[in-house]
């Protein structure tokens, strides 16, 4: 609400005020001390029942209506009841307030509301507040934990919301439910939806779009961009070899630039720069951090006070001046990303707008480079802390990948052993370890839930981070990094499937997941086939994990590796650099692409005739 409309209310207040004493003063009205008591306590006991009735089960829509509504009834009952203005309104908030929030903390801990049968802690059940501050530590995947541990499958977690991860009711909630609340936080209300904020048939609609976007004979147009960055990342990582790298943040070049590349016709140079020169990395954890997410009804509210909503435009207009270069720099029918979101083919009725079409490529920044680089940073910390694994992956990838293309051999072959650790690794270390919220909207009708009723105006939080360590579906030791629980002939007592959604289940699951697991099998063949990879020294491994923060993606510290051998023949990498300086890899931002082709790495000699002599011995 406007300056303007609080400075009316509040001249409406001292007329009503000034008119009331008038009459008093000719006799029209009386109120003597008793009456005029009673008239307040009544203004505020009435006052506090009907605000008890609105506020008492649902959050509001919006904070901003609420609280003038609340602000202006103490003056109010003033106005009507007499009193000194000044001396009784604090008098009168203090009682007001705090009738009013009793009233509804008893509510909340009442066998009366509707997610009384849920345990859970008391702060939570009593404000949402708590997991806001949850959010902001960072840790609100393990406190989560805690509480299932503690409570089990179903804990209330906030005043109407619940964490489920009883595996059938979480499948069900995650295919039939509408998102939660949280998804419209990201989005400021002048600017185009992305696929993640919408819902329904506006949802269908997006994900058509998408889902093209990532079937199989897509994928393969992407494959050269991966493979180009890819070789980059090796080539970079050869070029840091005396000394440790930090992992992390090259692992975040890699996956920036290749989503820059496919979204929007290449316009980041990280691993060239060998740094975040524009800081986009910060933005994109910045704008995913999102921690007023848990309390979408601020949002509003929040989005209206000038400058508060500064960095969600800043980000939209970076994402449309991306777009409008991409259009400008790339010929027309280029089948990357941008193809598909922009709907260059004209296989929609109505073709998506430029803004649309950006809100979703910047969508594609965000939701495949800081998930993709987790899962990376993870897996070589398990495998480096798992030596007889790291055997076995190597052992793997030197018999199928001997003389091949080892990213044709990534995209192509069966690889068991490297899609098992990687499985064991999102399953251990999901990249959105507290997943996106679902709810059942107030006017829905309750929904019965694997023999449980979840009352209208509900929020469900499924985690993965606990179901996936949920001992009723992973056992034994489901804390631990065993690979060999996804083989086939594995003997593991309770191994559900159905219980592992590190890329969620459902209308509107991970879409990217194909491409995801491409590029990081891909990433991870090229790595392993290049270099003998260790932690450096001094590093200490067994703490890595403890600085994992839950901010929606899992954001995590520096790991420094150290590469000491070069696994593949020297004139294999110094082919290799030959390659990426030809193939326009390392071409800053501007210039025309050239028609992207798989590598052929025709001129790398046979190892066997001339590493030897080359090597010097
Ligand atoms: C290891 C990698 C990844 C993981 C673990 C992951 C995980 C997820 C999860 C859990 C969701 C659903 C959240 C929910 O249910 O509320 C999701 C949604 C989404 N992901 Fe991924 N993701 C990954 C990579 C990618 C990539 C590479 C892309 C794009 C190229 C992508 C694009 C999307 C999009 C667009 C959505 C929203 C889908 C919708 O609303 O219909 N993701 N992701």
């Amino acid at each position: 609400m406007s300056r303007r409309s609080v400075q009316g209310l509040w001249r409406v207040l001292v007329e009503a005020r000034v008119t009331v004493t008038t009459l008093r003063r000719h006799g029209h009205v009386y109120v003597g001390d008793p009456e005029r008591k009673a008239v307040k306590c009544g203004g505020v006991g009435s006052g506090v029942m009907i605000n008890h009735w609105f506020f008492r089960k649902y959050e509001p829509l919006g904070a901003t209506f609420p609280f003038l509504i609340i602000v202006a009834q103490p003056p109010a009952v003033l106005v009507f009841g007499g009193g000194s203005l000044v001396s009784d309104l604090l008098y009168t908030y203090v009682v007001f307030l705090c009738s009013l929030g009793l009233s509804i903390v008893v509510y909340r801990l009442s066998p009366l509301h509707p997610l009384a049968q849920f345990p859970g802690p008391t702060i939570g059940k009593i404000t949402q507040l708590w997991t806001l501050w949850q959010t902001l530590q960072g840790y609100k995947y393990l406190y989560h934990k805690s509480l299932h541990d503690k409570y089990g499958p179903y804990v209330r977690i906030g005043p109407n919301e619940i964490s489920v991860i009883d595996a059938p009711a979480v499948q069900k909630i995650l295919g039939g439910l509408d998102k939660g609340r949280y998804y419209e936080s990201g989005r400021h209300k002048l600017t185009p939806p992305a696929i993640v904020c919408l819902s329904g048939e506006a949802h269908a609609d997006r994900r058509r779009v998408w889902n093209r976007a990532m079937t199989t004979a897509s994928l393969k147009e992407y494959e050269p961009l991966i493979v180009k960055r890819a070789l980059e990342l090796v080539s970079r990582l050869h070029g840091h070899q005396h000394a440790p790298i930090d992992f992390v943040a090259w692992i975040d070049f890699f996956a920036l630039d290749l989503m820059g590349d496919l979204a929007f016709g290449g316009k980041f140079e990280m691993m060239k720069d060998g740094q975040d020169s524009d800081g986009l990395g910060k933005r994109i954890r910045w704008f995913v951090k999102n921690v007023v997410g848990q309390v979408p009804w601020l949002i509003s509210t929040l989005q209206s006070i000038p400058g508060v909503d500064q960095v969600v435009r800043e980000f939209n207009s970076f994402g449309q001046n991306l777009a409008k270069k991409r259009i400008e720099n790339v010929a027309m029918g280029t089948k990357d990303l941008w193809y598909h979101l922009a709907d260059e083919a004209g296989l929609e009725n109505e073709k998506p707008s430029l803004e649309n079409s950006a809100a979703d490529g910047i969508v594609a920044l965000v939701a495949a480079s800081d998930t993709v680089a987790s899962t990376l940073c993870s897996f070589i910390w398990f495998i480096l802390s798992h030596p007889k694994c790291y055997g076995r992956l190597q052992e793997e990838l030197d018999r199928i990948i001997a003389d091949e293309d080892p990213f044709a051999a990534a995209a192509r072959q069966q690889l068991p052993y490297l899609s098992a650790c990687l499985n064991e690794t999102l399953r251990l270390h999901p990249p959105l370890p507290s997943n996106g919220t679902r709810q059942v909207y107030p006017t829905q009708p309750a929904q019965i839930i694997a023999g449980k009723s979840i009352p209208s105006g509900t929020t469900i939080s499924t985690p993965a981070y606990s179901l996936h360590r949920n001992p009723d579906y992973f056992f034994p030791s489901p804390d631990e990094f065993l690979p060999e629980r996804w083989e086939s002939d594995s003997q593991f007592t309770r191994h559900y499937v159905s219980a592992f959604l590190p890329f969620s289940s459902g209308p509107s699951n991970c879409v990217g997941q194909s491409f995801a697991k491409l590029e990081m099998r891909m990433v991870l063949c090229i790595l392993f086939k290049s270099f003998e990879l260790r932690f450096a020294e001094g590093f200490d491994a067994k703490a890595w994990p403890s600085g994992m923060q839950d901010f929606f993606v899992i954001t995590r510290g520096p790991l420094d590796l150290s590469l000491p051998e070069i696994l593949g023949t020297r004139k294999g990498i110094e082919a290799l650099a030959k390659f990426l300086q030809a193939s326009g890899a390392f071409t800053k931002s501007g210039r025309p692409r050239k028609k992207a082709e798989l590598p052929v790495f025709a001129d790398e000699p046979d190892p066997q005739m001339s590493d030897d002599e080359d090597d010097g011995g």
